[in-house]
């Protein structure tokens, strides 16, 4: 798992070692150098006679860039530093001792112009303006400075390699927004461990390849992440392979109230993303086209009443009142009573205005943009579709925090965020997957994981909700969304991590359910 910590608490974790003098700033510094070297040497440049401008802010941040820019020098870069800020003492003299060419444009008239005429020359552009001491929206002059730069990276997209230093400068470094202009980078060479700002959406779209350089904050390795991205083995460890002793109650048997007359297909969906990330049985409950077409489909599916551990209510009810919708209020409420762990989509979001309001994190809401706006708006916050994509994590918080749910935004990068507990922002998918149905997928398989949980999660085998199964509705729900994103890079023939190459081939949502197994038999060796 990938574990990214606050500003605050990257501070907190710095003081005693700063109080120590231990030499953070040599550490990251040195670091700093090394990365910029091997991304040159990546790209087939020779280190020594490359040249390499810094964009030195005012505090320490520009101080890294300085002292990196000291050993470059000595490794036979051509290094300028251009100072946009007072510049850190000793990061300056270092610099310059070394041979750094310094620009001071703190009183430059035109300080974009003289950057841009600098960065004319440089292979490598080391962005280190601000970190984690960033307030807001980049002020001026830095602003106008990254906003030339960027138009220039925009229209020579080859050009330099654009290194960040801890985050590139003007992102929201807690919460993942883009208050105001950014350079993308193309690595973000981060000090200590990653900040939110480079997992959450849409800051961490600008952060390109994150390097974590050790500067030795172990104190961080008790801290409570703010926001997690779990990986392939934290999927292998979660996810419920059965046994000898099984049977399909152990398994897990799931309750489907989805699809109806008028999209009939988000049943056959559900009900396949949910049979593929493996279960007991799923029980379907719906009208005679849906029903004739999930037995068509999946003539393993029952479709009567009975016992069941989790439920998925709402892929393809519509969010206006219905004989449908009804029936899926009464499914929610039934399962509420009985204590089970709920998937509410589509339709079911729209149940969420007034009538339920406290709910357990054992109910998780799969919105997107659009529909978080509303079920937020209906609660009071007015809020828009853009509101939520300019700021994701806060909303997905938001909205826990309101209705008591776990809420799995979905987008590019899936967030979920809990009630209580890290956020976990995950980021396999490919483009391909913006398909109709993959939602209800999506649906099929968060709930196949609960019912796979179900009794844990309903503390049948506990009592109350036990401490191990506080927050594993979030991680449940971030473990399909990975699963979701590999199975539809399998299923476009795009292999391995997300940053794999090649533009692969559109797929249906049926595609990436079918696609679901082999997924998992990579991740499950
Ligand atoms: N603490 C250490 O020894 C280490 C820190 N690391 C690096 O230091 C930065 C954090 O440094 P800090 O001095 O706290 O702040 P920054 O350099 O990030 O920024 C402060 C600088 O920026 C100006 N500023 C703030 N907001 C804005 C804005 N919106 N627009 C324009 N300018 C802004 C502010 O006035 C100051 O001049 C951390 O990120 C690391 O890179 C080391 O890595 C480890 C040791
Ligand atoms: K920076």
């Amino acid at each position: 798992m990938i574990s990214a910590h606050s500003a605050a608490a990257v501070r907190a974790a710095e003081e005693p070692l700063l109080a120590a003098r231990r030499p953070l700033m040599a550490t990251a510094a040195f670091a700093l150098a090394t990365r910029v070297a091997a991304a040159l040497r990546r790209e087939g440049y020779r280190v020594s006679g490359s040249i390499v401008l810094l964009l030195v802010g005012g505090g320490n941040n520009g101080g890294d860039a300085l002292f990196a820019g000291a050993h470059l020098a000595r490794r036979g870069c051509l290094v300028h530093a251009a100072l946009l800020g007072r510049a850190h003492a000793g990061g300056l003299a270092a610099a310059t001792a070394a041979g750094v060419q310094v620009h001071d444009l703190t009183e430059d008239d035109d300080p974009a112009g003289a950057v841009l005429e600098l960065a004319g020359w440089s292979g490598v552009w080391v962005d280190a303006l601000v970190g984690i001491g960033a307030r807001g929206a980049l002020r001026e002059p830095l602003a106008r400075v990254v906003e030339a730069l960027a138009e220039e990276r925009a229209e020579n997209p080859g050009g330099a390699i654009v290194v960040a230093v801890d985050v590139p400068s003007g992102i929201g470094v807690d919460d993942g927004t883009l208050p105001g202009p950014v350079l993308p980078a193309d690595v973000t060479v981060t000090m200590g461990a990653p900040k939110p700002g480079l997992l959450l959406p849409p800051a961490a779209d600008l952060a390109g390849r994150v390097e974590v350089a050790d500067v030795g904050l172990d104190a961080l390795d008790d801290a409570v992440p703010a926001v997690c991205r779990l990986t392939g083995d934290d999927v292998t460890a979660l996810w419920p392979v059965p046994g000898p002793g099984d049977h399909k109650y152990t398994r897990g048997v799931l309750g489907l109230v989805a699809g109806s007359q008028t999209y009939p297909g988000a049943a056959v969906l559900a009900a396949a993303g949910a049979l593929r990330t493996g279960l007991g049985m799923v029980r379907y409950l719906g009208p005679e086209v849906p029903t004739a077409l999930v037995h068509q489909r999946f003539p393993e599916v029952v479709a009567v009443p009975g016992r069941v551990q989790a439920w998925v209510l709402g892929p393809g009810v519509g969010p206006e009142p219905s004989v449908r919708s009804e029936e899926v209020g009464e499914a929610l409420a039934a399962a509420l009573a009985a204590h089970r762990p709920v998937v509410l989509d589509a339709g079911a979001l729209a149940l969420l205005g007034e009538t339920f309001t406290d709910l357990p994190a054992t109910v998780v809401l799969t919105p997107h943009a659009g529909e978080l706006a509303a079920l937020l708006t209906a609660r009071g916050e007015e809020t828009s579709r853009e509101d939520v994509e300019d700021a994701p994590a806060r909303h997905a918080r938001l909205a826990a925090e309101i209705t008591g749910a776990t809420v799995l935004l979905k987008g590019a990068t899936t967030v979920v965020a809990a009630p209580d507990g890290p956020l976990y922002a995950q980021a396999e998918a490919t483009g391909w997957l913006a398909t109709a149905g993959a939602g209800d997928v999506l649906a099929g398989m968060v709930g196949a994981l609960l019912a796979g949980y179900g009794d844990l999660l309903s503390g049948e085998l506990h009592g109350a909700l036990p401490s191990d199964g506080a927050g594993l509705p979030a991680r449940l729900a971030a473990a399909a969304a990975l699963v979701h994103g590999r199975a539809a890079r399998t299923a476009a023939g795009l292999t391995g991590e997300a940053t794999a190459g090649g533009a692969g081939a559109p797929v249906t949502a049926m595609d990436v359910a079918a696609a679901v197994p082999a997924a998992l038999r990579a991740l499950l060796g």
